[in-house]
């Protein structure tokens, strides 16, 4: 089956708030995209119109071309993880996932196998009630990998993760998305995406704002601006002023350089015999890069009920335009 989420002209209303608002992307396979913007963008009842949990007022969601009710096995389509917390609290672990895996064909040998990719294996015969939030992330991870399926989509799975949970999901994701999977992660924290997702999608107020590449986006986001550290500050500024860059001092010992790239500095300081200790090109975070990206459009925050988003917008070349956005 074809490895990917095609969601086309999605429209849902619930009473008076339009959650989503003609919403069209597609998740490509081999990758991770994360799936962000603020609270009440719209993020989870895509997610579950996906699923078929919703029935959207307009437009379709397909996985791998097909509608997810029309899907035989369904786990061996997609796998979700939706709610952790929505458990049988007396059951352990273990007989969760085989219950699930019974319902779809599956055997125990199976479930063995995704108790140990989720990290589970001490805890799989305890109560699922008594487990962390963590454990139950996990948990829902060892559900939605039992049908081995090529399309996964986690709402917040690095929630109530412990630190090494959170290393361990990266690796989990980025994993997956080499296996060939397309794997849809939405997220709060830019953070927790950083060096993980290779696409970014960004809802705002039910439709997408930006459909980029996290290496575009960080790239743009970074400038060319090299940090330069050096003993002999102004030889070094007359030098590369000289050389055609624009030369900030920003400590007693620090340039910030616009203009040239951290190799021709490199050469032309080698060059004249000035000194230094650093000379390293800036690399925006994504969170940076983020806020860029969303800082113009003040419409893109939604109501001011809905809480506490970025800013709005889109930047160059990367969706929808501020314009557009505050229609
Ligand atoms: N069952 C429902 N009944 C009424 N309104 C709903 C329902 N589900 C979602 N909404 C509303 O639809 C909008 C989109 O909600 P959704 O949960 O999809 O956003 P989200 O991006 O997942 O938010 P969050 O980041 O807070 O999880 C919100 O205004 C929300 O209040």
């Amino acid at each position: 089956m074809e490895a990917t989420i095609a969601v086309s002209g999605l429209r849902k209303r619930f009473g008076p708030t339009q959650a989503l608002d003609g919403l069209t992307f597609t998740v490509t396979p081999g990758q991770v995209t994360g799936f962000v913007g603020p609270n009440g963008a719209g993020k989870s009842t895509t997610m579950r119109v996906i699923l078929g949990l919703d029935a959207p007022d307009a437009g379709t969601a397909l996985i791998g071309g097909q509608q997810y009710r029309a899907l035989k096995r369904p786990l061996s389509h997609v796998g979700a993880l939706l709610d952790a917390a929505a458990l049988q609290p007396s059951r352990t672990a273990r007989n969760h996932l085989l219950w699930l895996a019974h319902s779809q064909g599956l055997g125990g040998k199976r479930v063995d196998e995704v108790v140990r990719l989720a990290g589970l294996e001490s805890a799989a015969r305890r109560r699922a009630g008594g487990y962390s939030l963590g454990m139950r992330q996990r948990l829902g991870i060892a559900a939605a990998m039992l049908g081995d399926p090529p399309v996964l989509m986690l709402d917040e799975p690095f929630n109530g993760l412990d630190p090494e949970g959170i290393v361990w999901m990266r690796g989990l994701l980025g994993s997956l998305a080499a296996q060939g999977r397309a794997v849809l992660v939405s997220s709060h924290l830019m953070s927790e995406l950083q060096d993980t997702a290779h696409h970014l999608l960004v809802l705002g107020r039910g439709r997408v704002i930006a459909d980029t590449s996290v290496r575009e986006l960080v790239a743009a986001a970074s400038g060319d601006r090299v940090t330069l550290r050096t003993s002999e500050r102004s030889t070094a500024m007359t030098l590369l002023a000289r050389a055609g860059a624009t030369v900030a001092a920003t400590d007693r010992d620090t340039l910030t350089v616009s203009g040239l790239a951290a190799e021709r500095i490199v050469e032309l300081l080698s060059a004249d015999g000035v000194p230094f200790s650093e000379v390293s090109a800036h690399r925006a975070t994504l969170e940076e890069a983020y806020m860029e990206l969303t800082r113009d459009a003040v419409e893109f925050r939604g109501a001011s009920s809905d809480g506490d988003g970025g800013g709005a917008g889109a930047g160059a070349g990367a969706g929808a335009s501020a314009e557009e956005v505050a229609r």
